[in-house]
């Protein structure tokens, strides 16, 4: 009988173990300077891996420009001045586009840029999340800058690729995102990427990392 008990009790905590790791979504944040590369990287990712791609950016310039928005401007306000627009906004955008998706592989791109995006994040997504890495194109802010510049001049549209809102992208990038980097790297969770090469050398080594 308490061989039976004991047994039943093992089995039912590693069923519950097992069924709690289904259900959730699998998660990789991607995260890197303004023009390191990320979103180049994640459509390559998408194509040979099949993840959904999710860019944190892209999902807020589509909110400030979708009709009655009602955080339109204060959008448009934080992509302009390179700040970060409040947590609640942004994560019920991801929340929202991963349900919409109906899969479970998620390249999350721009995101957690900040503290009060990674603890907004941790308090709604925590739960449903298995965070499988933080990959990180490590870049220099000279390199990030004339890629941004040049995606400007090639007609980005992007308000924001242009030198007077780059200058305060990096400051945010430094003193904002850097420290999320860093909280991962204590977790032992960064996987970093020189993001200088060209992008077919830069995806060889991305591929090593989805495929260990
Ligand atoms: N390895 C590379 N070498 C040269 N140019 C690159 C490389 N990777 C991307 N680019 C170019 O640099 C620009 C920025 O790339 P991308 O949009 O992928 O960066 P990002 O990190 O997603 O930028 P942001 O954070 O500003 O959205 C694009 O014009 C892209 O074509
Ligand atoms: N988590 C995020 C991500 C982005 N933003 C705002 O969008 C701007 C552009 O972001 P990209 O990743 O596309 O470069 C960024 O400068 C922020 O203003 C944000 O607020 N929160």
């Amino acid at each position: 009988m308490i061989i039976f008990k004991t047994f039943s009790s093992s089995f039912q905590k590693f069923y519950h173990t097992i069924g709690s790791m289904a259900s959730k979504y699998n998660v990789v944040f991607v995260l890197g300077g303004p023009g390191a590369g990320k979103g180049t990287q994640c459509a390559k990712i998408v194509q040979e891996f099949g993840y959904v791609h999710l860019s944190a950016g892209d999902l807020l310039r589509e909110e400030r420009s979708s009709d009655g928005s009602e955080f339109g401007e204060l959008i448009e306000k934080h992509i302009n001045d390179g700040t970060i627009v409040p947590v609640e906004i942004t994560c019920s955008l991801i929340e929202r586009a991963m349900k919409a998706s109906g899969k479970d592989n998620f390249l999350i791109d721009g995101f957690p840029r900040n503290q009060n995006n990674l603890e907004g994040w941790e308090s709604v997504m925590g739960d449903k999340v298995n965070l499988k890495f933080v990959l990180f194109f490590s870049c220099s802010l000279e390199v990030c800058s004339e890629r941004c510049l040049a995606r400007g001049a090639a007609g980005s549209g992007r308000s924001d690729d242009n030198l007077e809102t780059l200058k305060k992208r990096f400051n945010t990038y430094m003193t904002a995102t850097m420290p999320i980097i860093e909280h991962y790297e204590k977790l032992n969770l960064v996987k970093k990427i020189d993001a200088s090469a060209d992008p077919e050398k830069i995806f060889e080594e991305v591929k090593k990392l989805f495929q260990s």
